[in-house]
């Protein structure tokens, strides 16, 4: 697979630093942080079903992320790439029944109402939702792992929103509580952690004008795919909320 050179790219290699700087930049133009949907579901704003359609569209992408950190494994030729990122996976799925990541959302779903099978089923998620993530799967599986892993550093921005997260909704929601939102706890040392790694990596393996370029596409690619998962939210639950035919319809409230 060829390294796809962005048109914005210059000729010029950037010192790694530079590079950091121009992924961050990415960051604070593009990241979620950013979009409607969140500032409505942090500021307390949401309708209990509404943030149950969150809750719900977010478990794919919370299910999916090992599926794809598993392709990201399958191009790395060297041991000690392959026991960091196994690491992910692990994060995710737990190490043995009742752990991990995706049953931390499984409870979070269920905190707010939720059926567990009918979330797991992915039955009513939205079309978006299941579009964007499979978009960003396909994408670790068919590029380089430069641009797989490059992808994942959406993280390097993902601490901050947690943060501002769980403090609003804490605040914001009476049916909420620190313990429903238990998920987000160790993403706040998992994150930084992962991150640690990716960053390194892609700042010691982006050597050429068109590698570096590959990176910053990557991770611009990466926020469209959680910028999109919340426009779906956005047009089916908030504004103009054109559910598609078969997705969660909330209970009247
Ligand atoms: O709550 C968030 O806003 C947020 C964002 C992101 C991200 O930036 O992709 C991830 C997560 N959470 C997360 O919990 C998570 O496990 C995760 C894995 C990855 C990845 O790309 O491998 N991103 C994220």
């Amino acid at each position: 697979m060829n390294v796809h050179i962005d048109s914005t790219a210059t000729d010029r290699v950037l010192a790694p630093d530079e590079l950091e700087a121009a992924l961050r930049a990415i960051g604070a133009e593009r990241y979620h942080h950013l979009h409607p949907f969140h500032r409505l579901l942090h500021a307390g704003a949401l309708t209990r079903g509404q943030v149950q359609a969150w809750a719900l569209n977010r478990y794919y992408y919370q299910a999916m992320i090992p599926i794809k950190d598993a392709h990201a494994l399958t191009k790395m030729p060297a041991p000690e790439l392959r026991r960091e990122w196994r690491r992910r996976i692990i994060d995710h799925d737990g190490d043995g029944p009742g752990t991990g990541g995706i049953e931390r959302w499984l409870k979070l779903a269920e905190g707010v109402g939720l059926d567990r099978s009918y979330v797991q089923s992915t039955d009513g998620i939205l079309p978006g939702t299941r579009f964007a993530v499979e978009a960003y799967v396909n994408f670790v599986r068919d590029r380089l792992i430069l641009e797989g892993i490059a992808s994942s550093l959406t993280e390097m921005f993902s601490p901050g929103i947690i943060a501002d997260r769980v403090r609003g909704m804490l605040a914001g929601y009476a049916f909420i509580t620190e313990e429903t939102l238990a998920y987000f706890t160790p993403r706040l040392t998992q994150a930084p952690q992962d991150v640690d790694f990716a960053l390194r990596y892609v700042k010691a393996e982006a050597r050429t004008a068109a590698e570096q370029a590959a990176v910053l596409a990557a991770l611009r690619f990466k926020c469209d795919v959680l910028w999109a998962q919340l426009d779906a939210l956005y047009l089916a639950y908030v504004d103009p909320g054109l559910i598609p035919p078969g997705a969660f319809v909330p209970a009247a409230e």
